[in-house]
């Protein structure tokens, strides 16, 4: 019996404008307790192809499931089964670290007792205990991204998806967030990552799918997609590189 995809694209074609699209034929999918790292240069399409995802975006073609419902079969249980870290952190200014944490564990419908727990391991995992009754506005860069790694991970939907985090965390932080992903990995949770710390997500990602000028031009395990290039034993920054620098 084969098993459903927790994400499942095939072939998206989207982007801003409906005669000039950023995605083309875009097709991936991320298996149920997967890690997998969306890479690309700049512009390549990483969170254009996420925007879609969590339904800021509407294809112009081509078809996004979530636990095999689409946003328009099942808006609620495509929804509620997806989290996100955004790229730039987005918060309210007037509201404390705290307020934020449970509004979103409301939000997703998480119970009094998880909120609290889970709670007090994020805080303490983050270092951001004594910062849980600061307003927003007087956090640091790296706390507020934090605060948005927090909030998508008091829920526990199926899926993660997870825009460039590691930007302005300290490496203290970097480090309890992989190890909180792992975790999350271990429990079933599946995780679509984008970064350009090739170096750190080589060793965490299951797999990888490479984007380039919004086409999928590689995608597997480093084995398959080194064997593949014909270049067995490369790192992952390596491969990247000659994948993507014959496109410039
Ligand atoms: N709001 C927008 N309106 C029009 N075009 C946009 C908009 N945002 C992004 N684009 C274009 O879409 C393309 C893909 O951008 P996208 O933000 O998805 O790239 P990315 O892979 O996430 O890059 P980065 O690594 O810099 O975050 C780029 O050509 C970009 O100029």
């Amino acid at each position: 019996m084969s098993i459903t995809p927790v994400l499942q694209i095939t072939g998206l074609t989207g982007g801003y404008s409906l005669n000039k699209p950023v995605l083309h034929d875009i097709a991936l999918q991320v298996q149920p307790g997967e890690m997998v790292g969306l890479i690309g240069l700049n512009g390549a399409g990483k969170s254009t192809t996420m925007k879609h995802i969590l339904g800021l975006m509407s294809p112009h073609k081509g078809e996004i499931r979530v636990n095999d419902k689409t946003r328009l079969s099942d808006p609620e249980g495509y929804h509620g089964a997806l989290s996100f870290v955004p790229e730039s952190p987005l918060l309210y200014e007037e509201m404390t670290v705290r307020e934020h944490v449970e509004f979103t564990a409301r939000a997703y419908g998480v119970n009094r007792s998880d909120y609290e727990s889970r709670s007090i391991q994020l805080a303490k995992l983050f270092r951001m205990e004594d910062k849980m009754d600061t307003l927003s506005s007087h956090l640091s860069k790296g706390m507020k991204q934090k605060v948005m790694i927090m909030c998508a991970f008091v829920a526990r939907p199926a899926l993660y998806v997870i825009d460039e985090p590691f930007l302005g965390l300290d490496p203290l932080g970097i480090r309890s967030l992989l190890d909180f992903m792992m975790d999350l990995k271990k429990s079933g949770a599946s995780i679509l990552l984008s970064s350009h710390i090739l170096s750190t997500i080589e060793n965490y990602c299951d797999r990888f799918i490479v984007l380039h000028q919004g086409k999928v031009v590689a995608s597997g395990t480093l084995e398959e997609m080194t064997a593949a290039a014909g270049q067995p034993g490369q790192s992952l920054e390596q491969l990247f590189y000659e994948l993507v620098q014959g496109g410039q």
